[in-house]
């Protein structure tokens, strides 16, 4: 649906160049959810608006799907934009127009006869759960409301690509999981591409499928929101992951391992469980084949999206011949497993 290549944009102010996007090639599929996550000033909304060219890039090229846009001229551009919604931070509804006004007003813009365009904006207000207030202001409104607004006019003209600038950041955290949840539903409902940007972990680990980190104007981790959650590659991700899922053990249990004698040794292990084998058992069946003990240390199980996902810190005591193939035979099991310490 989005295909990014090699986009770099600075922005040249008096005497000075900022270098906002360095290089940055991603590709988001038909369908999914994707988010891009990076700290302030990383970059995020220089991309989101190269993507429907309220900024221009630089260099390189953007095709959505299957076009590129960054050499449309005004009138091409216009019409590409219809079929890319948009939604905001600040909502940016109009404030003098009631809510359903503001629902009209793209479909006013792209000339959609008036009876089709009344019936078009009811049934969004429905998807939305917004028809008793369509008669209000936007002053009228809470902020949840108000990011519902924003999605049923950014919905109005059909479109197949939804941009996500920050839409729960003013949020509080239960309205943001109810927005959240309705992006969820009309991804499904409407099979619609939706491409968000946050600084915030928790809106990845809801609702994305992918996701892209970004630092320092570069793209530096993508991949499938499980894979990053279960095992991040950079020390961006790790600082990412680990705002919402502690694997920090404290140092004391990490130096305090069980009296040992000669005959046995121990590994204090971090096990990730995701999907189906977050529910078998099988740290049982490995203390029965290894015939080793298990410490539990610390542990959590939590959803990533609709998929379990969970860590325990161990410690596995047992013959030093067997613990290396015990924690094989988790490993075959599919399940992803990290040393902390030897002893
Ligand atoms: N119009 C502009 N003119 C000059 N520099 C800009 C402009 N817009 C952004 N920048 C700079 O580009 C860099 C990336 O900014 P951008 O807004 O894309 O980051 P961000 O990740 O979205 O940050 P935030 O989460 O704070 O919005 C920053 O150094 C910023 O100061």
């Amino acid at each position: 649906m989005i295909e990014i290549k090699n986009l770099s944009k600075i922005y040249a102010t008096t005497g000075q160049q900022v270098l906002a996007l360095d290089d940055v090639s991603l590709t988001v599929k038909k369908g999914e959810i994707f988010g891009i996550i990076g700290l302030s000033g990383a970059g995020k909304s220089t991309l989101i608006r190269c993507i429907n060219m309220l900024e221009k890039p630089t260099r390189g090229s953007i095709a959505v799907d299957g076009r590129e846009i960054t050499s449309l001229g005004m009138g091409e551009l216009r019409l590409a934009r219809q079929k890319i919604g948009m939604i905001f931070q600040q909502f940016n509804l109009l404030s003098s127009r009631t809510v359903f006004d503001n629902v009209m007003f793209p479909l006013e813009i792209a000339k959609v006869p008036r009876a089709e365009a009344t019936k078009r904006v009811q049934e969004l207000l429905e998807l939305v759960g917004l028809t008793d207030k369509a008669g209000m202001h936007p002053g009228q409104l809470s902020g949840g409301q108000k990011q519902r607004v924003g999605i049923a006019r950014a919905l109005a003209n059909g479109p197949k690509l939804l941009l996500s600038d920050e839409a729960t950041s003013a949020l509080d955290p239960q309205t943001t999981r109810s927005i959240l949840k309705l992006l969820k539903d009309i991804n499904r409902q409407l099979n619609l591409t939706i491409l968000l940007i946050t600084h915030d972990m928790n809106v990845i680990k809801e609702v994305c499928d992918r996701v892209a980190v970004i630092s320092n104007s570069r793209i530096v981790e993508t991949g499938d929101v499980l894979d990053v959650f279960s095992s991040p590659q950079t020390p961006t991700s790790h600082s990412f992951v680990n705002a919402v899922i502690s694997h920090e053990v404290p140092a004391e249990l990490l130096h305090s391992s069980t009296e040992r004698n000669g005959e046995t040794a121990t590994r204090l292990i971090r096990v990730s469980f995701i999907g189906a084998s977050a529910g078998k058992p099988l740290i049982s069946s490995m203390v029965r084949r290894y015939n080793v003990d298990v410490n539990i240390i610390y542990g959590n199980i939590d959803r990533i999206k609709d998929t379990p996902f969970g860590n325990l810190t161990l410690e596995i005591i047992g013959h030093p011949g067997l613990l290396q193939e015990a924690l094989d035979y988790l490993r075959g099991q599919g399940l992803e497993i990290e040393v902390l310490t030897n002893a």
